[in-house]
């Protein structure tokens, strides 16, 4: 920031009006929308395909008895939601890369569509997709306000990001200035990634007097160009901001998003198979992003009983399970006799605290420890899917 702006903010009262602030600009990556916005009538339909809310709603169709999943056809998000669904072992099937559509074959009710992560939220609006996974910073985007997009799974565990607004790096000083001061010192055009969020957040955050500017990627290039003040972009390991010397604003975070699971609500309803479909997704999910996070840890013990083990086993504060310890005996033949002379014990443990546990089990005379990875770990029933039932009204 030039000393001479530095010094003009430092001594603006906050009251001042917008009308005396100098201007700013911030970049934003266009969408369609406001694309089409711009455009000649010929695209005003596709305009109106895009908004936030349907016109009219969207009719189900009743003659389609497969139901329907839209996965993204490319990109980051493309390969990691392939790989979560191949560790729930709902590998999916694509003959041919150039093809849109493929199926699971563990569900052959399922159709597979591969689509831009926006049409997918477009499309289960429309009621041509029932399930999607995708960015929850789209769903917010493109599905705001519409009721029919229900968020089945709102954290699977990739596709970490937030839509935050970010400037041109300034004089220390002004590094972790507050939303409301920088409204006052120099954003008059700003780059948004998201138009309705972005858009809408820095409305509502006073900065009444910026001026969007649409942009389709590289929103980071247009402070260090001069077409722009601010940017609304995506930000995840924060690199790409730091490469162009941009910096985050304190309070600037728009929306926080990893991938999720969504359905439309009318084809949960009403479309045959998608409910069942959506209670084995959901189950799978979570049963595997749960195991993902612990390990199984087996061990023999020396012990009278297993009443005695367990107490020993129980004293350990890492080795408490899920429930508890499973300890069985393990029988030998000594002297002609089915003897017990260990037990062995069975233990869930986080993975962050594996060497934890292992230590405390050496510690009370563990032995031959073995530690598998688990693929799945089933709860009695998930809280997601009692959620879904009661937001749906069954
Ligand atoms: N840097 C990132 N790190 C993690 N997740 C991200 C990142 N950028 C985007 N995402 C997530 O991935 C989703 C898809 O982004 P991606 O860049 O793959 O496609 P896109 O930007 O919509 O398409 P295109 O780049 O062709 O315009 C985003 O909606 C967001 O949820
Ligand atoms: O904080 P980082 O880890 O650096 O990631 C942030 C970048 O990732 C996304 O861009 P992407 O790579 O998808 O390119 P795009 O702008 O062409 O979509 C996003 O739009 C940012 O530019
Ligand atoms: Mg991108």
């Amino acid at each position: 920031m030039p000393a001479m702006l530095a010094a003009q903010f430092m001594g603006l009262p906050l009251s001042q009006s917008p009308a005396s602030q100098p201007s700013f600009r911030l970049g934003l990556r266009s969408s369609p929308a406001v694309r089409a916005r711009s455009l000649a009538p010929r695209v005003a339909a596709s305009a109106a395909a895009v908004s936030a809310k349907p016109a009219v709603e969207a009719p189900l169709a009743a003659d389609r008895t497969v139901v329907r999943i839209g996965l993204p056809s490319k990109g980051r998000m493309a390969e990691q939601t392939l790989s979560l669904l191949k560790s729930c072992q709902l590998s999916v099937r694509q003959l041919n890369p150039r093809q849109y559509t493929a199926d699971v074959p563990l569900i052959p009710n399922l159709e597979v569509w591969f689509q831009r992560p926006k049409d997918i939220v477009r499309k289960l609006q429309s009621g041509d997709l029932d399930l999607g996974i995708v960015g929850f910073d789209i769903v917010s985007e493109y599905g705001k306000g519409n009721e029919d997009l229900v968020v089945v799974h709102d954290a699977l565990e990739f596709g970490h990001c937030r839509l935050s607004l970010a400037v041109r790096c300034y004089p220390s000083t002004f590094i972790g200035t507050s939303l409301t001061i920088l409204n006052w010192i120099f954003i008059s055009e700003a780059v948004n990634f998201c138009d309705q969020l972005g858009d809408k957040f820095l409305r509502e955050k006073g900065f009444k007097h910026v001026r969007f500017l649409s942009a389709d990627g590289a929103l980071e290039s247009y402070p260090p160009m001069g077409m722009a003040d601010a940017i609304v972009d995506l930000v995840s390991s924060g690199t790409t901001l730091r490469e162009n010397n941009l910096k985050e604003i304190e309070g600037g975070v728009v929306v926080e998003s990893q991938a999720t699971l969504v359905a439309s609500r009318k084809s949960l309803h009403k479309r045959k198979g998608v409910l069942e479909i959506t209670h084995e997704l959901l189950e799978r999910l979570e049963a595997h992003l749960r195991a993902t996070a612990e390990l199984m840890v087996t061990a023999n013990m020396r012990g009278n009983s297993a009443e005695e083990v367990a107490e020993r086993v129980l004293s350990q504060t890492s080795l408490c399970g899920l429930q508890g310890p499973t300890i069985s005996p393990v029988y030998c033949r000594r002297d002609g006799k089915v003897d017990v002379e260990y037990y062995a014990i069975n233990v869930v443990v986080p993975q962050k605290l594996l060497y934890k546990s292992i230590q405390q089990l050496r510690s009370i005379g563990g032995s031959g420890v073995l530690v598998t990875k688990l693929t799945y770990i089933f709860d009695e029933e998930t809280p997601r899917w009692r959620n879904l039932l009661s937001e749906l009204g069954l």
